[in-house]
């Protein structure tokens, strides 16, 4: 991760001459969806990603959190020469070695092969699946990412809450990988199905048990009775309540609420990104990016199904994509919303553009010059348009 172009090309040409591969991230953003996308053995740093900036402040912040999701994680952070203070303190939080600015390519590539051989263990999780970091800058997503480190490793039993396609499995998939039985993948049991209970005889590790509260007061004491003593579970609910109060105590010791999208300020945006960019190098696309108006879309937009409503639109508009940029139009919201009757079709284009016009305003605290950037528009078309609508 370098914001200099120039560096992260050199390093690539370097990396894929000593026959290794190498994604590169221009700032904390690009690189966080990354390291959701795939598992990386190792991940370079640069401490300092603002022009401007030589404090390392910026880098020692994203060390902390790619650590804190994967503890096992192989970091390796670059420094400017003077920045050997930076450097000690990146070894103090994790970092496996570090590397000086300017570097010889042969130092780089030995000092990363030497990190990597020195983790010896296999990255945290089952490897076939998808890592489980959760994305998200807002508050909301801050305090389920802590709430999950601090329940992850004791043996508690949890249940992650809220609306389906919130990312609750994902939640659950982090809470395992934050525990001491990481390196084993968990059991997956969908209670509602009968014949998905065999396993969960004599089983040991962690089980992770979807719609516990979708089961009747005898299923759920069934399930009390065939849940090993020994066996840690993490379950997925709609919603406590409909627990027995001998359930809620195996089960849900701790409540893990996943917030809605709707309460996770411009984090819609943020993972429109990331889906942007995933789906396009999955679909062998060229980098897709979405228009200043498909983000005010994307922010306006009640999201049916949630963050997985949010996905399947992009995934959808990057497909049928015939140039590089999404703009709102693609986006063919409302999304996962069943279609209405003839009768009720609402064509109101101006009300979705007032619509958009004041979410722009909102997310950028009413700064017209910021919202008309984020509209495509100039200053002056934007004004005209809330005089228009009276904003
Ligand atoms: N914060 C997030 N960061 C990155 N990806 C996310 C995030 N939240 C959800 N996703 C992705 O969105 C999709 C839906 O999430 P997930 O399957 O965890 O939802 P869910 O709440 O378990 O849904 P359901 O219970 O209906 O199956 C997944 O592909 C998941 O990886």
């Amino acid at each position: 991760m370098d914001d200099n172009p120039a560096v992260a090309q050199a390093m690539g040409i370097a990396f894929r001459l000593a026959g290794h591969g190498l994604d590169t991230a221009g700032g904390a953003e690009e690189a966080y969806s990354c390291l959701a996308a795939r598992r990386y053995d190792a991940i370079l740093l640069d401490m300092n990603f603002t022009a401007g900036r030589a404090d390392g402040e910026e880098g020692l912040a994203c060390l902390a959190r790619i650590v804190a999701d994967d503890p096992g994680a192989c970091v390796v952070v670059i420094t400017a020469h003077s920045g050997i203070r930076i450097a000690v303190a990146a070894m103090q939080a994790g970092a496996r070695d570090f590397l000086m600015k300017p570097w010889r390519n042969a130092e780089l590539i030995a000092k990363v092969e030497a990190a990597m051989a020195r983790g010896g263990a296999a990255p945290a999780g089952d490897a076939s699946e998808e890592p489980a970091r959760l994305l998200g800058e807002s508050a909301a997503m801050q305090r389920l990412r802590d709430l999950v480190r601090r329940v992850g490793p004791t043996p508690a039993g949890v249940t992650v809450t809220g609306p389906p396609g919130s990312g609750r499995g994902l939640t659950a998939s982090a809470i395992h990988a934050a525990s001491q039985g990481a390196g084993e993948p968990p059991l997956r049991v969908d209670l509602r199905d009968d014949a998905a209970w065999a396993p969960l005889a004599g089983a040991r590790g962690t089980a992770i048990l979807r719609h516990p509260d979708r089961l009747d007061a005898v299923a759920q004491a069934r399930l009390l009775d065939r849940l090993p003593a020994a066996l840690r579970c993490i379950a997925i609910a709609d919603d406590c309540a409909p627990l027995s109060p001998a359930l809620r105590r195996r089960l849900a010791t701790v409540e893990v609420a996943v917030p809605p999208l709707a309460a996770r300020d411009d984090d819609a945006v943020l993972l429109a990104r990331h889906f942007a960019r995933t789906a396009a190098a999955r679909f062998g696309r060229a980098a897709v990016r979405l228009t200043p108006a498909a983000e005010a879309a994307v922010r306006a937009t009640r999201w049916a199904d949630e963050v997985r409503g949010l996905a399947l639109a992009i995934e959808r508009a990057v497909l049928l994509a015939d140039q590089a940029v999404i703009d709102a139009a693609a986006l063919a919201l409302p999304v996962a919303a069943p279609l209405p009757v003839a009768a009720e079709i609402d064509f109101d284009l101006t009300g979705a553009e007032r619509t958009m016009i004041e979410a722009a305003l909102r997310e950028h605290r009413h700064n017209v010059t910021h919202a008309a950037a984020a509209l495509g528009l100039s200053r002056g078309a934007l004004y005209r348009r809330m005089a228009r609508y009276e904003l």
